[in-house]
């Protein structure tokens, strides 16, 4: 396999000689090491073993000395290449994983299990030099009170005692005048800065005036177009807290994954504001006879950059005709944490002559590059160079973390945020549903039971006990919902997720936001670490990268977003909380410190892989999880690729952080004959379609459906080539 242990695996770590030379000097016999405590290890793992074995993906072959020979062969090929993070064998084959037959072929019983290190032959870990970066500011609160505005008395009682604020935030003080005045806006405003209340009290103020009195079967006076179904739910509580002391007007809210039937039930009694998921708006347009817009006053267009990302432009296309069909006069507002060419040109064609609030300061400073590889890839990166406004008060950390050590150090991390400093909520982005809920089946199965084992008895754990929660496009809208109200009222867990939580979510009191993947865009990093250090509270975020993926924080730097480094080493000293405590005031790792470190981060990865192997099913999880994680990464966009490049992945050493001892044969020609097709990443443009947003279709059959909103795979299936309105201009 493309490992690393034994004389196979020592062909591929050559490559990295001084990273090794160095890191040896730390521990001097860090090889001998390692096998004693993969010895001393072996106990522990009888507890999943139903079937255990010795597993080599060359097991068919005669003598250990014939597989060294072909292994050789193989790799000479690539031998000069410059990473030695690299998928060995991408020829096409055509055999899916779920049939791999070896696997059952090397199940025998009571062979001694022999893995590959985690600390041996991985990458160098780069420096990263500290720059200073001068951060976009934006400042969240104002000493102006609701009062001040010329509104409903009602309806400042409402904001006061319902909704507790009596202040405005910038965005609602520069919006809500302007609204009132009757006037289109394009708003931008950070992440968490009030934008829902900015449009939401106006709006109220305006509809509840209207003379005659507003009656249900009137049909909708207002549109709210959100992109997801938890943001539709969220901005829904919040429109229906503020138009309470107004009982004749009823909100309502559409969505996919609710059943149509009832939504038809609640359009024919009517709904006067109407929020919706673009999709499942555009189908009642198209199947409901009863939808009428000859009285809509009001369009309102929320996370327009999030509705671009997705694809729903040609939805919010037929959205504007079937309006503007029925009623041209009305005023619309559009809403956006970030600007980009796409909202702009959507403000274009949904706008009339807007007031435009730009609540972030304007960039100050040139992006900055500062090492000497950057010259060229700063080429790729610098057509997009967009400054974002992140909160001040959010803290920005990356940790460079070798492919195999990725799942011990998140493990570790969460152990040490969330067993050892207690009231802390955390939410885990992955880039893919299997990735998710893989995740999540191991730490509820391994991780949690682990922290609480006599393993870890001598660290000061809390007696607290981890709970998990996942979300994600996958799951049936009643579960989603569920686990969105669940997580927003808990004080503490860490909520595992994709990219479907990312923007616009609400959720209170999150301390820690993990990016255990990076994002295909510099905004979904920002709405994602948006989700913590909300309307002026303190928060953290955590940025995992490989270190041939390093230099990504170099682009963030540019964007004026700024990230201090946080040592591997120091999150996986959680393993050894008490003792590595007593020694923190000397000046260096003691080499027994480290080593028992690793033998810690050991066990923990053993544990991981004896779960994994327990079960065909459990095997067959990890590999999808797998499998999707690559094809996910073979999918950012071009001028991301010279960080992330799919080719730079080491199959076997990712899949150990998907708790396999082996890379599964097979997979790199499925990953390769799947990388040729199309696959949606939000925002991510596709030569030869107009730099339209494309592949949706084939997406939510690959990635199945992680931006769902909720119309299922099938949804797209009869849909034609779409036309744009956003065609990218010359
Ligand atoms: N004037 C205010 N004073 C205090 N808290 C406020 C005020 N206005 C809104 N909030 C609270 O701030 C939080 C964030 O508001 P909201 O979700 O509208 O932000 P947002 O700008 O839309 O964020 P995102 O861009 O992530 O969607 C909510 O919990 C809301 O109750």
């Amino acid at each position: 396999m493309a490992g690393d242990d034994g004389s196979i695996l020592n062909i591929a770590g050559n490559r990295g000689g001084p990273a090794f030379r160095r890191r040896k000097k730390v521990c001097p016999r860090e090889g001998s090491r390692d096998v004693q405590s993969q010895r001393q290890t072996q106990p522990i793992e009888g507890k999943y073993q139903k079937q255990q074995n010795s597993r080599s993906d060359h097991s068919s072959l005669n003598s250990p000395n014939q597989k060294v020979q072909i292994m050789k062969r193989k790799y000479k090929s690539i031998e000069k290449l410059p990473q030695c993070e690299r998928l060995p064998n991408l020829a096409p084959k055509k055999r899916k994983i779920e049939e791999d037959p070896v696997d059952k072929v090397k199940m025998k019983e009571g062979t001694p299990v022999k893995t590959s290190s985690l600390f041996k032959n991985n990458p160098e870990i780069p420096e990263i030099p500290r720059q200073t970066v001068k951060m976009v500011k934006e400042k969240v609160f104002t000493t102006n009170s609701f009062d001040e505005l010329q509104l409903h008395p009602h309806l400042v009682s409402t904001l006061n005692n319902v909704l507790k604020l009596s202040t405005m935030t910038s965005v609602q003080k520069q919006t809500i005048p302007v609204l009132l005045d009757g006037k289109d806006a394009l708003v931008q405003s950070q992440t968490g800065s009030g934008k829902t209340l900015a449009y939401g009290v106006p709006l109220v103020q305006s509809l509840q005036s209207v003379q005659p009195k507003i009656q249900r079967s009137d049909g909708p006076y207002a549109v709210v177009i959100i992109p997801t179904r938890e943001l539709a739910l969220q901005s829904f509580d919040t429109i229906q807290k503020l138009i309470k002391p107004f009982t004749w007007i009823v909100p309502g809210v559409l969505m996919g994954g609710e059943k149509r039937k009832s939504e038809k039930a609640r359009l024919r009694k009517g709904i006067n504001i109407l929020l919706s998921t673009p999709g499942r708006l555009v189908d009642h347009i198209k199947n409901t006879k009863n939808i009428c817009f000859s009285r809509v006053q009001w369009l309102v267009i929320d996370e327009a950059d999030r509705l671009l990302d997705l694809g729903f432009e040609k939805d919010i296309t037929v959205i504007l005709n079937a309006l503007n069909a029925a009623h041209e006069k009305r005023q619309n507002v559009l809403l956006s944490a970030t600007l980009t060419d796409g909202v702009n040109r959507l403000a274009g064609i949904s706008l009339k002559e807007p007031a435009n609030i730009y609540i972030t300061e304007p960039r100050q400073s040139k992006p900055v590059f500062t090492t000497k590889q950057m010259t060229a890839k700063q080429e790729n990166i610098k057509e997009d160079l967009e400054c974002f406004s992140i909160p001040e008060q959010l803290q920005q950390f990356i940790v460079i973390v070798p492919s195999k050590l990725r799942l011990v150090t998140l493990s570790a991390f969460i152990l040490q945020k969330c067993k050892m400093e207690k009231i802390q909520k955390m939410i885990v982005f992955f880039s893919s549903c299997e990735s998710v809920e893989f995740h999540y089946t191991l730490f509820t199965n391994v991780l949690t039971p682990y922290s609480d084992s006599k393993e870890l008895k001598h660290l000061s754990f809390s007696a607290c006990k981890m709970q998990f929660l996942r979300l994600h496009g996958n799951m049936e809208q009643e579960a989603r919902k569920q686990v969105f109200l669940e997580f927003s009222q808990s004080k503490m867990g860490v909520l595992l997720c994709t990219d479907v939580a990312a923007r616009g979510l609400d959720l209170p009191e999150v301390t820690w936001i993990v990016q255990y993947s990076a994002p295909s865009l510099l905004a979904e990093y920002v709405h994602r670490v948006g989700r913590t250090a909300r309307i002026g509270s303190c928060g953290n975020s955590l940025l995992f990268l490989t270190p041939s993926e390093a230099e990504y924080a170099n682009v963030l730097a540019s964007h004026q977003i700024s990230v201090s480094e946080m040592k591997m080493e120091g999150i996986l000293s959680t393993f050894l909380m008490d003792r590595f405590r007593r020694k923190q005031s000397g000046h260096k790792l003691e080499a027994t410190i480290l080593q028992e470190l690793r033998e810690s981060a050991t066990t923990l990865q053993k544990e991981y892989e004896n779960y994994v192997h327990s079960t065909e099913e459990t095997l067959l999880q990890a590999k999808k999880a797998l499998q999707s994680f690559i094809r996910a990464y073979a999918t950012y966009p071009a001028n991301l690729k010279c960080f992330f490049h799919v080719k730079t992945l080491h199959l076997g050493h990712t899949a150990k952080s998907f708790g396999l001892r082996d890379a599964p044969q097979n997979l790199s020609s499925t990953i390769m004959a799947n990388h040729s097709k199309k696959i949606f990443r939000p925002g991510v443009k596709r030569s030869g379609l107009g730099g339209r947003l494309c592949g949706k279709r084939k997406m939510a059959s690959l990635l199945q459906s992680e931006y769902s909103n909720g119309f299922g795979v099938n949804f797209y299936k009869g849909k034609k080539k779409r036309n744009t309105l956003f065609k990218k201009k010359p």
